[in-house]
């Protein structure tokens, strides 16, 4: 069944209560480079976000401030109420797996630094576990798993803190194309169930339009949100709404956005 994104009735209310807004948000590095200046852009609750752009134009730098990983130079993110920010999980391209861990052990970590004991943890670890489709994984060793497997327990060993607010940064980049596109949906099935709001960095359009309720394009030097593209698509989003009429319309309105964003840079 192909989704028509005009059947209103299927469609979830958008998320409308703010997580965060960033009011034009500058960074400046050491070195003088200044990889964005004065970004505005809201983050809803529930809500999947996508920023696209240019490599170099500044989407890691985005979430870095956001994760307060880094200092503003000029504006604010202004929260909403603290707890999102502290509930945040921030998920990289590199699994950064500890190859002596196991599993279950790598899912554990971020508890275990919590000071919570091995018994009182095991639940949510297997819960998680059980989450990210890896049972009867969690004795393996990094080594022993395949590039997506991995990816499944960095997002385990996200899930495991009870994140509000989701950070990842082109976590699918390294994968080859039917694995993202299965991690994609285990992604959004996810993100449905745990009432996640994501900010999501992708290179790939394609993703970032099956993933999201919004599209932030990005032009460079220095780094601006220069186009806003709402993929008006109700959840849960089918694997078959990829080959819908919608879909590829909505992939070329981001094309379009992308290609005036990055003309005359290269
Ligand atoms: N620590 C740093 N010191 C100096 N300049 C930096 C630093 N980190 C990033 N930059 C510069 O800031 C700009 C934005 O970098 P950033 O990594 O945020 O871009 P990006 O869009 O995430 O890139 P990519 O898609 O290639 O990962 C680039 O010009 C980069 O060289």
């Amino acid at each position: 069944m192909l989704v028509n994104p005009l059947n209103r009735e299927s469609c979830e209310p958008m998320p409308q209560a703010p997580v965060f807004h960033l009011h034009q948000v500058s960074k400046a590095y050491s070195n003088g480079v200044v990889a964005l200046q004065g970004l505005n852009f809201t983050v809803n609750r529930g809500e999947f976000v996508s920023l696209v752009g240019a490599s170099g134009c500044g989407k890691s730098t985005v979430l870095r401030l956001v994760a307060n990983l880094l200092n503003i130079t000029e504006g604010e993110i202004e929260w909403s109420d603290s707890e999102p920010q502290q509930k945040l999980a921030f998920v990289f391209q590199q699994p950064a797996l500890l190859p002596w861990a196991t599993v279950f052990e790598n899912i554990r970590l971020p508890l275990k630094l919590a000071g919570m004991s091995r018994n009182k943890s095991r639940t949510k670890v297997q819960e998680a576990i059980h989450l990210v489709g890896l049972t009867g994984f969690e004795s393996a060793y990094p080594r022993q798993l395949s590039g997506g497997m991995k990816m499944r327990v960095s997002l385990a060993r996200a899930l495991v803190t009870d994140p509000q607010l989701l950070l990842m940064d082109e976590p699918f980049g390294a994968l080859d194309e039917l694995t993202r596109t299965k991690l994609n949906h285990d992604l959004l099935r996810l993100a449905q169930q745990q009432h996640w709001t994501v900010l999501f960095v992708t290179h790939n359009l394609y993703e970032a339009v099956y993933l999201s309720h919004r599209v932030l394009v990005m032009s460079s030097h220095p780094g601006q949100i220069v186009a806003e593209v709402p993929i008006d698509v109700a959840y849960p989003r089918p694997e078959d709404f990829r080959l819908s009429r919608p879909f590829h319309q909505y992939c070329d309105r981001v094309a379009v956005e992308l290609t005036q964003a990055t003309q005359g840079q290269y």
